[in-house]
């Protein structure tokens, strides 16, 4: 490994008599710089000179071999030290500014001297070490300089208003010397250190104290002043024998007013104030113009928006696949389920978003608008008031994984239900290239804010319906967590109702209640399992009503009826019984039944499978004919996996009630007996009851081997599902 060498070079570091400065001087002698030790010797607070500090530094390097000389001027004469340099070494390649003193006081309490002082030290000793070097720096087309900063300047510190002042001063220094260097190669970079010196010793704890060693950090230094390092306007800070880099960032944004001919008022700020101060799609800027191009952007935005009337609004949405995959877990997704993988792992090859996400950019924009408020002339009312009532939501194209969406939502209705009130918002969603990507209408149901004589029936609203009379088709259970909420919340609706239990119970809650959308997130999972295989592509539209609300941790169960390609759902709460999702439906693109149980009826013995049995298909010519089990003797029950293997078989006798289980690799070898009664093994027979539920309910009995593996095989290739 080649050592990073400074032979030839030479270099200024101010305050070199103790701490990180004498570190970084005794560093760069070692790898072959000469060294220009500066020191005032004065006190920390910048009070009194001696010769001493830097002197036994310039000692302690050339009794190394190494070179250095002295010099004990005030950095504010930046001159007298490149003089220094100049006549000892002949040349100036590089400056590291490191002087410092502290005068802390409490704001109220600097004095004009103290602020100048530290000023003088830390931002004019800077400029003016570094103005005297810089024409060398031009002349020879090379030049390293290091401020130093300060996590006090990065983000202040109590006591500190004047240091941290001149610290984050001499960030925005190095950014402008650093433009103006580049083209004559020379770089300029901040270092924010945390290291025991005299300016630290009383301030950090002695424990940690000790890990500060100046040593540590002067490699990050000494690199960075190196002719191979090419980093250029960066703020590195390091301590402790780790080093990062650091950058201001700017959130996205929000427009404040609708029309190029509006102006801003107090209140347009107030009602986007959480979306102005969303850092969550922070992002940073590289320079001056890329800050001043995206301010044309936001005009050209005001200017070429639609006219917006009173009732509109718009909001901008950008989410990465981390905001999807947080979605999917708050809905529920987990990785027990092999096929929700592709909900919560970016690399998966199905890689996809919930389709209910789509609902979010209107929601989103909803809440930060003042559209809502202001939608009932004379009447006030705030968040605790306002429940998610329904909810219709069509995709037209599929959702991506990541996306800047912008959407525009209006309100269409307000009806006037009596004692409270129902808001219809109408949103569309438009992705980057002007798609539409989702339309969806939100009616928000507002608790106290009717009698004030509006209608009672919206001609715009999707309309609900009713499930059909009959038993489901199919049946899911899901138990939210108790911390469903907490989770849900972090893709974006932080309303306090669903976290916070004291604004709950002002809103009428003994608890934080779950968002609307987090149950309807997991019924539409299970919609899209038992009817789509977890095709989120299938997905085309959905309507629902929250008709009671959903506790953290209560149990979902969604019963699902296939009508075509639209799936009726209604979902209750196991635990109370109470509907909370009713009068809803899922239009499907197609259905994609996932691979299950077939289930196999045979009219011979069971132990020796029959030509004739009748194969999957059964359930629904047994509803159609019901007379049909009285002549089936035996249920034999398997799974077949995707890839055509057999797993988990199991053989009922219809007559004498016993069901046995089977390993098919092997030979079927029943050597399990449950007893089950009649009902449950019509159940069986209908794919209503799970095998595995029989299993778990009955008595278990040793019965011996029955080898059928054969005829599985036959069947299997028989079998049309
Ligand atoms: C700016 C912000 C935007 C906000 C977006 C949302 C942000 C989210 O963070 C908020 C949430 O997620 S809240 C959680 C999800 N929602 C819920 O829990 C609400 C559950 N629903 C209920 O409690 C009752 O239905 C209840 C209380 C809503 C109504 O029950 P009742 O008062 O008993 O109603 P009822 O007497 O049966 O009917 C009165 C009339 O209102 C209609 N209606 C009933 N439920 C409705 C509902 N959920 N949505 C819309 N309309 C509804 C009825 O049809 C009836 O009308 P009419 O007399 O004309 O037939």
């Amino acid at each position: 490994m080649n050592n990073l060498r400074f032979d030839g070079r030479v270099a200024i570091v101010t305050g070199a008599g103790a701490g990180l400065g004498r570190a970084y001087a005794l560093l760069f002698a070692e790898r072959g710089a000469s060294v220009v030790v500066n020191d005032l010797g004065g006190s920390r607070s910048g009070d009194g000179s001696s010769s001493k500090a830097a002197d036994s530094v310039v000692s302690e390097i050339r009794s190394k071999g190494g070179k250095a000389v002295p010099n004990y001027d005030s950095v504010v004469d930046g001159d007298k030290l490149v003089q220094t340099a100049l006549e000892n070494f002949g040349r100036i390649d590089i400056v590291v500014n490191n002087a410092g003193i502290l005068r802390d006081k409490s704001f109220a309490r600097i004095s004009e001297s103290d602020w100048n002082l530290v000023h003088d030290v830390h931002l004019k000793g800077a400029f003016k070490v570094t103005q005297a070097a810089w024409p060398h720096f031009r002349k020879q087309n090379y030049g390293r300089v290091i401020v130093t900063s300060s996590n006090s300047g990065l983000y202040g510190n109590f006591g500190q208003a004047n240091y941290s002042a001149a610290k984050l001063g001499l960030v925005g220094l190095c950014n402008t010397m650093a433009i103006e260097g580049r083209k004559n190669n020379i770089n300029c970079n901040v270092i924010v250190p945390t290291a025991a010196s005299r300016l630290t010793e009383d301030i950090l704890p002695p424990d940690f104290f000790a890990e500060l060693k100046p040593e540590l950090i002067a490699p990050v230094v000494v690199w960075l002043c190196h002719e191979n390092c090419d980093e250029n306007g960066s703020i590195i800070e390091s301590a402790a024998g780790w080093a990062t880099k650091c950058h201001l960032v700017r959130g996205s944004g929000a427009i404040l007013r609708h029309k190029i001919t509006d102006m801003v008022s107090p209140e347009n700020v107030r009602d986007v104030w959480n979306q102005l101060t969303d850092m969550s799609q922070a992002t940073r800027l590289n320079s001056i113009e890329e800050a001043s191009s995206t301010l044309l952007g936001v005009l050209d935005e005001i200017k070429s928006g639609p006219e917006e009337s009173l009732n509109e609004a718009s909001g901008v949405f950008s989410y990465n696949y981390r905001d999807s995959i947080i979605f999917a877990i708050g809905v529920g997704a987990n990785v027990k389920e092999e096929s929700d993988l592709q909900y919560l792992y970016e690399s998966h090859e199905n890689f996809s978003t919930i389709p209910t996400y789509a609902i979010l950019p209107s929601l989103m924009a909803t809440m930060s608008s003042s559209l809502i408020t202001e939608a009932i002339p004379g009447r006030e009312f705030d968040l605790s008031q306002v429940l998610h009532g329904e909810q219709y939501l069509e995709l037209h194209k599929p959702l991506p994984t990541e996306a800047k969406l912008t959407t525009k939502i209006c309100i269409s209705d307000v009806l006037d239900k009596g004692k409270n009130a129902v808001i219809v918002i109408d949103g569309k969603t438009y992705d980057e290239s002007g798609d539409l990507i989702a339309t969806s209408q939100i009616c928000t149901f507002v608790l106290s804010a009717g009698g004030f004589g509006g209608k009672r029936v919206s001609s715009v609203m999707v309309p609900l319906l009713d499930e059909p009379q009959r038993s489901p088709d199919s049946t899911v259970k899901e138990k939210t967590s108790v911390n469903q909420a907490a989770v849900y919340r972090l893709s974006g609706d932080l309303n306090p109702l669903h976290i916070d239990p004291s604004f709950a119970l002002a809103a009428g809650y003994q608890q934080p209640i779950l968002h609307g959308l987090a149950t309807l997130g997991m019924s539409v999972r299970h919609v899209l399992k038992q009817f789509a295989d977890n095709d989120s592509k299938l997905f085309k539209s959905l309507k629902v009503r929250f008709s009671k609300p959903v506790i953290p941790g209560q149990t979902l169960c969604t019963s699902m009826w296939r009508e075509g390609n639209r799936i009726h759902f209604k979902t209750t709460v196991s635990e109370t019984n109470d509907i909370v999702l009713s009068g809803a439906y899922m239009e499907l693109h197609e259905i994609k039944l996932p691979a299950k149980p077939h289930v196999v009826l045979c009219s011979g013995k069971v132990e020796e499978l029959p030509s004739d049995a009748v194969f999957h298909g059964m359930k629904e010519r047994i509803e159609s004919n019901p007379s049909l089990l009285k002549s089936i003797n035996g249920v034999f029950v398997y799974h077949i996996t995707k890839s055509g293997k057999v797993t988990s078989t199991w053989t009922a006798d219809l007559k004498t009630g016993k069901i046995y289980r089977g390993e098919p690799e092997k030979g079927i070898k029943a050597d399990t007996t449950l007893t089950i009664d009649d009902s449950d093994m019509i159940d069986l027979a209908l794919g209503k009851l799970n095998p595995q539920m029989a299993f778990m309910k009955g008595k278990l009995k040793i019965k011996g081997n029955i080898m059928l593996a054969q005829k599985l095989k036959a069947l299997n290739t028989e079998s049309k599902l």
